[in-house]
Parts: C-alpha cells; sequence; structure tokens
C-alpha cells in the first residue's frame, strides 16, 4: 500500500490486519459495519476511510466525528503512529458501547487516542488542526460541527457519497466556504471534500 507516495511499513499493516479483525469480532455482538459490507472490509472500510490521510498534509490534532467503529479514527490513528507518534486523533461517538470498542481497539493497538462518550454538539471546542467525519450526517449539519470544532486554518476532510455536489450547493446557503472535490479512490460516486475557511453566511 503506498500513502503520500510513502510505504506503509509492514508493522502498520499487520495494525491495520489486527484492527480488522476487532472490528470483525465486535461486529458479532456491536453494528460497527453492516454485516454486507464484511466481506468487501479493506475496501470499502478500511482503504476508504485511509484516504483521507492522504490529503490532510501536516498536522497536531485530528478530530474524528461520530467514529462508529473508528472509521476514519482508528485507521488514521494507526497511520500516523509509527512515523508521527507526537500526533493525536480524538474520537467523538455518543453510543457508549462504540465508544467501549474504542477505546478498547486502541488500547490493544497501542493507540494513545482519546476517545469522547459524548453528543459532537455538546463537547467544548477541540480546536483541531484535522477534522474528518464519515456516513454522520448532510454536509450542512456537518459544517455547523466543524465551525465548533476546528481552529482557524484548520481542515476537513468529509466522505461525501453521491449526493455530495447538491449538498455542496445546499450547504452554500447556510455557511462560506472554500472546497475542493477528490474523487474517492474505493467508490466513483464519492468523494472526499477537502474544506477550508469556513464562515457563517
Ligand atoms: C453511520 S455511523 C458511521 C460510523 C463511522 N464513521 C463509519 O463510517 O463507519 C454514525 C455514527 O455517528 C454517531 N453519532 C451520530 N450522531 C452523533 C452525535 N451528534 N454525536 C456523536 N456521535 C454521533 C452514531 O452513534 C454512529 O456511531
Amino acid at each position: 500500500m503506498n500513502l503520500l507516495g510513502e510505504d506503509v511499513s509492514r508493522e502498520t499493516l499487520d495494525k491495520i490486519d489486527f484492527y480488522v479483525c476487532l472490528l470483525k469480532k465486535w461486529n458479532q455482538t456491536i453494528n460497527l459495519i453492516s454485516k454486507s459490507s464484511v466481506s468487501e472490509i479493506n475496501n470499502r472500510h478500511i482503504w476508504d476511510s485511509a484516504q483521507v490521510y492522504d490529503y490532510a498534509g501536516h498536522w497536531e490534532k485530528w478530530v474524528d466525528l461520530g467514529s462508529g467503529g473508528g472509521l476514519p479514527g482508528i485507521v488514521v490513528a494507526i497511520l500516523a503512529q509509527q512515523a508521527y507518534p507526537e500526533r493525536h486523533v480524538t474520537m467523538i461517538e455518543s453510543d457508549t458501547r462504540k465508544a467501549t470498542f474504542l477505546r478498547n481497539a486502541s488500547r490493544e493497538l497501542g493507540l494513545e487516542t482519546t476517545v469522547i462518550n459524548a453528543r459532537i454538539e455538546k463537547v467544548a471546542p477541540l480546536e483541531c488542526d484535522i477534522l474528518s467525519a464519515r456516513a454522520l450526517t448532510d454536509l450542512t449539519g456537518l459544517l455547523g460541527y466543524a465551525d465548533r470544532h476546528m481552529k482557524r486554518g484548520g481542515c476537513a476532510l468529509l466522505h461525501k457519497g453521491k449526493t455530495w455536489e447538491a449538498e455542496v450547493n445546499i450547504a452554500r446557503e447556510s455557511w462560506s466556504f472554500d472546497v475542493i472535490a477528490h474523487k474517492s479512490n474505493t467508490n466513483p460516486d464519492a468523494a472526499i471534500l477537502e474544506i477550508r475557511d469556513i464562515q457563517i453566511v
């Protein structure tokens, strides 16, 4: 696997394999990913999540909203761990059983993440460099969350499905922002939206 033009180490790939094992095991009792997607877990979830890492550039503080089973929060933390141990990932997840999974998986994987078991809108502003969210809510809602938790000059990297263009147009009614749409490598209809300079209109 190649990210940012760098080869990913054997150790990192082994951690990703271990994370996949944990996801599959816990998915038998908690709905972390849809049962129908388990057979395609690497492409549908792991490499799909890993794409945001490519677009992040330099960062110290990453916040992933509505992390569920750790997509993309845990994947990003694994990718950063070896080369950039000073980088920190915080995950916000309101479902207590999923938050327990995130804490447990982080411990088993040796990741120094922070898991906040609360609603995003109730958490005090986190001032992050990078904010991510996958399969959480529409773009207008995500921009409200980003405005709360991203620091000035920060960047939101948002997984969006085939409605992304319509969502951008609707969001422009409430927010002004700069956006670059990166075509998804795992789904031709989907995009990773790189969003900066968010301001309410
Ligand atoms: C559809 S899942 C997506 C999970 C993961 N990001 C993924 O791509 O598989 C959305 C997650 O966001 C959480 N969630 C929804 N609204 C939330 C809120 N306001 N605050 C915190 N977590 C929330 C849900 O509990 C759920 O785990």
